[in-house]
């Protein structure tokens, strides 16, 4: 199976690195001039500065070029990727759509996958998601991902086609609970981030990851997701890496906010439009979601941090 990658930020760009061991890669980004730019100097010094593409890696800005393949990665962030779809509709018809994104799109809800099926009702889907930073995966270090896809067969396809030799991939066909772990876990990793920047300590963080993990199954198991899959890669595994490492953006977003400094605009933090799309979700279904209901209030800076603190602290005391 011949793969492109859409999207040349951080993530597309390390895919790209990792995938090209195996044979040619066709990396698409949107803008002509950083397609050229990353062709010519063999680098990606905006989004990950310091590793080298390899010669198998053609960077293009020729969308139709980059669809000729058989599978394509959609690296982009979650709330563009409905734009990326519509606009370029007609080229990505027929190919394999692999959703890389982690999170919930803002106005509809929806995770990924149902976005390509609304978009492009008779797309064939799957999804890769877990604990890696790109960094990592560029550096050649050791990273295992979940490649979720409902369609059993396709799915260990897709496996073989895209596990490298330092990418391993394990197969679900639970796509709701890979999609809901990849995307609460960011929501998470801001509260973690804002919790340790405002000084409340390591014991604080562990409460919040556990608590927060009690509400991604909660959310999950409402949308029928298997409870196993939160277990894995997607989402235990994710939640553990984004909430203790600040390589994470989400988890430097809430330091930002812990600490009352400014934050980077421009810097991809899926965290805050899906705090919001879900508490949107949970106030709808009476869902309790207390971590995911203050991380959206904190991020429109409807609270501060210790009023977030005092607000989760001040809740009825309940069983574990
Ligand atoms: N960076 C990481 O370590 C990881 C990122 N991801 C996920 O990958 C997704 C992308 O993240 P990154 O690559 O890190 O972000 P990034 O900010 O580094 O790059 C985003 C890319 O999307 C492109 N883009 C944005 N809007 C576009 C549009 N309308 N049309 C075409 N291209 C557009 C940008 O030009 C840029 O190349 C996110 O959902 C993120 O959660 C998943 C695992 C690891
Ligand atoms: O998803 C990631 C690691 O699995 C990357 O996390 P951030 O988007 O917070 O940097």
């Amino acid at each position: 199976m011949s793969v492109s990658v859409l999207g040349s930020g951080a993530f597309g760009t390390a895919l790209a690195i990792s995938l090209a061991g195996k044979g040619p890669v066709t990396l698409w980004a949107r803008s002509g001039e950083q397609a050229q730019t990353m062709q010519a100097t063999r680098r990606n010094d905006t989004r990950l500065p310091g590793v080298a593409l390899p010669d198998a890696i053609t960077v293009t800005a020729e969308i139709t070029l980059a669809c000729q393949s058989d599978v394509l990665l959609l690296a982009v962030p979650m709330q563009k990727l409905r734009d990326v779809l519509s606009v370029h509709g007609a080229d990505l018809k027929g190919r394999i759509l692999v959703a890389c994104c982690k999170g919930i799109e803002l106005s509809t809800g929806f995770g990924p996958i149902a976005v390509i099926e609304q978009v492009l009702p008779n797309a064939r889907t799957a999804l890769l998601t877990g604990p890696s930073f790109a960094d990592d995966i560029a550096r050649g270090l050791p990273t295992a991902l979940t490649l979720a896809c409902a369609d059993a067969d396709l799915g260990t396809r897709l496996q073989q086609a895209l596990t490298t030799a330092n990418l391993r991939l394990y197969r679900t066909t639970d796509v709701t609970g890979a999609e809901l772990g990849g995307a609460l876990k960011n929501v998470m990793a801001i509260a973690c981030g804002a919790c340790i920047g405002a000084g409340l300590g390591d014991s604080a963080r562990a409460a919040l990851m556990t608590r927060g993990f009690a509400e991604m199954q909660r959310f999950a198991a409402m949308r029928g997701a298997r409870p196993e899959t939160l277990m894995g890669l997607s989402g235990l595994g994710d939640l553990v890496l984004t909430c203790s490492s600040e390589l994470s953006r989400n988890f430097r977003f809430g330091l930002s906010l812990g600490r009352n400094e400014s934050f980077d605009a421009a810097t991809t933090v899926e965290g805050v439009a899906t705090a919001n799309a879900m508490a949107a979700i949970a106030s709808a279904e009476g869902l309790d979601m207390p971590i995911c209901q203050t991380v959206a209030q904190l991020s429109r800076g409807a609270y501060s941090v210790a009023e977030a603190l005092q607000s989760l602290l001040n809740r009825p005391l309940k069983e574990e």
